[in-house]
């Protein structure tokens, strides 16, 4: 199975071309006030224009108020919603739309438990754990998570990727889909059309290698 690809905290249209060329699946707003990379709901929807049918936005919230949920849904239809805080269940569940539950990995973290707590979940995306909730570039022992499949919900990996990792990670782990935001980016906040591009080689390729035995 091919392995999906989302990539995260697009600001500008361009950028959400390059990742709908470079053959994203899904294309991610931040909408966290204290991120470098946060757009509002009006950016958002207006950015998730430039998505093609195939192609999922997403947004992200770290604890975020009930009605800029609402908005974003509103705005956005399509949406699946990424909850990257501390929102329990009943929160995530509440708007009756799908979502991806973000994780965030210590040595003692239980993702079993994790993912029998949030069964409604798309996915569990896996992130290394950081105080500023993610987007560190920051990657984790990878060892720390359970042979593919163990989970109720798919496992999307992120934290660190980059393409000189990700077919690394993708063998190791076999996720159902990987997720970057810092190792497709010049500097902090700014996306790289060449780093996108190189980002989505890399994962077609590790793909390609898995298919024929490599
Ligand atoms: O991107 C951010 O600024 C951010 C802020 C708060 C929570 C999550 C955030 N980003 C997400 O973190 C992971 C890992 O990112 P990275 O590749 O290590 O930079 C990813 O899901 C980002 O979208």
């Amino acid at each position: 199975m091919r392995t999906r690809i989302k990539l995260c905290g697009l600001q500008t249209p361009d950028t959400v071309q390059a990742c709908v060329q470079a053959g994203a699946d899904a294309v991610g707003f931040v909408m966290y006030p204290p991120s470098p990379r946060h757009v509002s709901v009006e950016q958002a929807a207006s950015l998730a224009r430039y998505l093609g049918a195939w192609q999922t936005p997403v947004v992200l919230f770290v604890n975020p108020e009930l009605d800029v949920v609402r908005q974003v849904i509103q705005a956005i239809p399509q949406v699946l919603l990424q909850f990257h805080g501390d929102e329990p269940p009943s929160f995530c569940e509440q708007f009756n739309r799908p979502y991806l539950k973000a994780i965030r990995m210590k040595a003692d973290t239980d993702l079993m438990q994790a993912s029998d707590m949030y069964q409604s979940a798309q996915a569990l995306l896996v992130d290394s754990w950081s105080e500023a909730y993610g987007g560190s570039g920051h990657s984790f022992d990878w060892s720390l998570l359970p042979k593919p499949g163990a989970l109720k919900q798919a496992l999307v990996l992120s934290g660190g990727l980059d393409d000189a990792n990700v077919g690394q990670a993708i063998r190791a782990v076999m996720p159902y889909g990987v997720d970057v935001s810092s190792g497709i980016e010049s500097a902090r906040g700014v996306k790289d059309h060449r780093k996108i591009a190189r980002f989505c080689a890399a994962v077609q390729a590790a793909d390609m290698n898995a298919q024929h035995g490599g």
